[in-house]
């Protein structure tokens, strides 16, 4: 599993992040979403922002709202901006056909509709997350008051749900928005868009980590090659 508090520099995530950085042109408004690949993004543009690329941006998460101001990146929102031109986010796992997971930093609720409200979505992975079907737990993002209906619905499903405990705090991850995260095993999906549409029915998920609109995905190597699927 990926140490998310890690801190050290890694040439695949740099690299992916730089690309699609790069597709952000002058006048737009960007979906900024979260976790570390993202934040190499972040600082790229924020480096293109002090040469004058005019630019605004949409944040996904704390996280990246404090890595945009220090980063000198204008923030703005989805009231004063509902159509975003570009969002680029990292991800968890990526399958064959850019189904991705999201949520391993728990902030997946706000990145879909960032993601979802922006023209083209742009993800950026290291090679570790490519795999040919997805497989890993799915988050959730949970009210609270509903996690032990989510866990009896998601084991209908076949799946078994737990709550994401903290790893420097006692108890549960809260997210951004005050709610719980967990994460559901199924096993392999191999038609995450049927599934996608079931998780969105159980009563008590505000939302799940199964993406299905990915436009591109740059993906990075050890060695800062990156490649590009779309
Ligand atoms: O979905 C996310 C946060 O909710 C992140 O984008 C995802 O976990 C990937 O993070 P990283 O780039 O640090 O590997």
């Amino acid at each position: 599993m990926t140490d998310r508090n890690a801190k050290s520099h890694h040439p695949g995530k740099e690299a992916a992040g730089r690309a699609a950085a790069e597709l952000v042109k002058d006048g737009t408004i960007v979906g900024l979403g979260t976790g570390s690949t993202t934040a190499y993004a972040i600082k790229a543009l924020g480096e293109n922002v002090k040469k004058g690329l005019d630019i605004r941006a949409v944040v996904t998460s704390y996280q990246s709202e404090m890595l945009a101001i220090q980063a000198g990146i204008p923030l703005t929102s989805l009231a004063e901006n509902p159509v975003l031109d570009i969002a680029i986010d990292g991800a968890d796992e990526v399958d064959a056909n850019l189904n991705v997971v999201k949520g391993g930093g728990g902030a997946h609720f706000r990145e879909k509709v960032v993601s979802l409200s922006a023209n083209k979505f742009i993800v950026v992975v290291d090679d570790s997350k490519i795999s040919e079907t997805i497989s890993m737990a799915i988050p959730l993002e949970v009210l609270p008051c509903a996690r032990e209906l989510v866990q009896q619905q998601v084991a209908q499903m076949g799946g078994e749900a737990s709550i994401r405990p903290a790893s420097r705090k006692d108890g549960p991850v809260i997210s951004d928005n005050g709610n719980f995260i967990m994460d559901a095993a199924f096993g392999e999906i191999p038609n995450p868009q049927e599934f996608a549409d079931k998780l969105s029915n159980v009563v008590g998920i505000v939302e799940h980590g199964i993406f299905t609109n990915t436009d591109k995905v740059y993906i990075g190597y050890k060695d800062g090659k990156i490649e590009l699927r779309e």
